[in-house]
């Protein structure tokens, strides 16, 4: 195994750059078109004054970064967390470029961040923050250029307030500037819950594909937010045992499952999954080693490194965050012969809802949940087995198998559009 630094290991932009080489060699790909798909198209950077509840005023940096706009406009959500730096934003900006051609979408990809706490915040310092950062990137999002959607610390409340302030500037009410936006101001039905449940169809679709069953499944989430909470909900209405929550603050645990209903509404109330009666309090990173049958990370990145890996004792990893895996812990995942479903196909779901948000909007014409749902599950299906027939075909694990199918899309259009001229 390659040695590297702790900071190598967990450089987001370096483990997505290494998984594009691999996979684009195996493509053979050529060196033109592998210097364009490498770099991003744009990277803005802006600083965003904003007048704070004491009276002061607090400057915040924020990135947009658009990866590539071959197969259709940039598209990503905007996350606000203190440790989002350019490099983590160009990384998930080119998940979202692979992401949206997994799944075949016509997006691109984009991401964006603000270097800010948003648990500190009141909700008018987040509503002045966010309002500002959309008025200074006013000529580069649009729905026919990049179209921003949730991501850690944002939701449907701030979408809003894009959608606002944009629709303020182009003096119309534009809807499709963002997805995720709360339904009545023409989000989609399921977007909300669309991420888990598309985590849910791949963990139907990776049980069935290792002959295992439903019952008896049992199942260990990190993160509770937007991903976690709903992956966590829908699984355990599907019959699976969901016996771990890590969070943030503390892990839970519970062998005979924990009520994800209850759970949820117990951190309503105590603003923690702390506390909670029915289940154990156990150490957070420890619970990630756990014996399970599917170990879903949806936090954030880096959470499974070349320091915790061998101790992981789950037949499938799921990844419903972006990036949590370390290109070092793929060894060690491929050795223990982990089943491994990798982010740009497992978390899809909310970007592929969101691509019905943006169509419905479009058309002025709203589906049904049951319709949004039924598309939205053929699509992660047929995602999934497209990527097992590629792994098949190539001899190569899930992750590259997802890389090469993702690039040999964008690069098809990439060359046929000419993009180099
Ligand atoms: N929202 C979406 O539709 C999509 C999101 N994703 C990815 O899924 C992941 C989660 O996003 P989302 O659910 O939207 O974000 P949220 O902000 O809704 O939730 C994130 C949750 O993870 C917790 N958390 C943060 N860091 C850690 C940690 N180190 N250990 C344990 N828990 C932690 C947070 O706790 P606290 O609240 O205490 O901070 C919070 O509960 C991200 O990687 C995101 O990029 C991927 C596809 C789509
Ligand atoms: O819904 C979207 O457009 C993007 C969601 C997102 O940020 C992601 O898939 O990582």
């Amino acid at each position: 195994m390659q040695t590297l630094t702790i900071e190598q290991e967990t450089n987001p932009w370096e483990a997505q750059a290494a998984r594009f080489d691999i996979a684009a060699t195996k493509l053979n790909l050529d060196d033109g078109i592998m210097k364009v798909l490498r770099s991003p198209v744009r990277e803005i950077t802006v600083y965003i004054p904003v007048g704070m509840d004491d009276g002061s005023i607090e400057v915040f940096t924020g990135y947009r970064v658009q990866h590539s706009i071959a197969r259709g406009p940039g598209k990503g959500g905007v996350r606000y967390a203190p440790n989002v730096s350019l490099d983590e934003v160009r990384a998930l900006a080119s998940w979202m470029t692979w992401k949206c051609a997994v799944v075949n979408i016509p997006f691109g990809g984009a991401k964006g961040g603000i270097i800010c706490d948003p648990r500190k915040m009141s909700q008018g310092e987040l509503e002045r923050m966010t309002r500002r950062y959309t008025a200074e990137l006013m000529e580069f999002i649009g729905p026919e250029k990049d179209v921003p959607a949730p991501d850690m610390g944002t939701n449907e409340q701030t979408m809003a307030w894009i959608m606002d302030t944009y629709s303020m500037h182009t003096r119309q009410t534009c809807t499709a500037v963002v997805t995720g936006k709360p339904v009545n101001i023409g989000g989609s039905r399921g977007r909300r819950e669309a991420t888990g449940r598309g985590i849910s169809v791949v963990c139907d679709e990776a049980l069935k594909h290792l002959g295992m069953s439903v019952e008896g499944c049992r199942v260990i989430v990190q993160g509770f937010g937007n991903v976690g909470s709903n992956a966590a909900a829908i699984l355990a209405a599907k019959g699976y045992k969901i016996i771990g929550i890590a969070e943030y603050d503390g892990g839970l645990y519970n062998a005979n499952g924990i009520d994800i209903a209850a759970l949820v509404e117990h951190r309503q109330q105590a603003g923690t999954i702390n506390g909670f009666a029915e289940a154990e309090a156990v150490d957070k990173e420890e619970l990630l080693t756990y014996a399970c049958e599917i170990l879903i990370p949806a936090a954030t990145e880096n959470v499974i490194t070349s320091r915790n890996t061998d101790k992981l004792r789950c037949r499938i990893l799921c990844e419903g965050a972006n990036g949590p895996t370390t290109t070092l812990a793929d060894e060690i995942l491929a050795d223990k012969r982990i089943f491994v479903v990798p982010d740009i196909l497992a978390n899809a779901g909310g970007v592929t809802t969101s691509y019905f948000e943006w169509v419905q909007d479009r058309m002025g014409y709203f589906w049904t949940e049951t319709e949004v749902n039924q598309r939205l599950d053929r699509i992660m299906a047929d995602s999934f087995h497209d990527v097992l027939a590629y792994a098949k075909a190539h001899n190569v694990n899930n992750r590259i198998a997802a890389y090469m199918l993702a690039i040999d899309r964008v690069a098809y259009t990439t060359k046929q559009r000419g993009m180099y001229a």
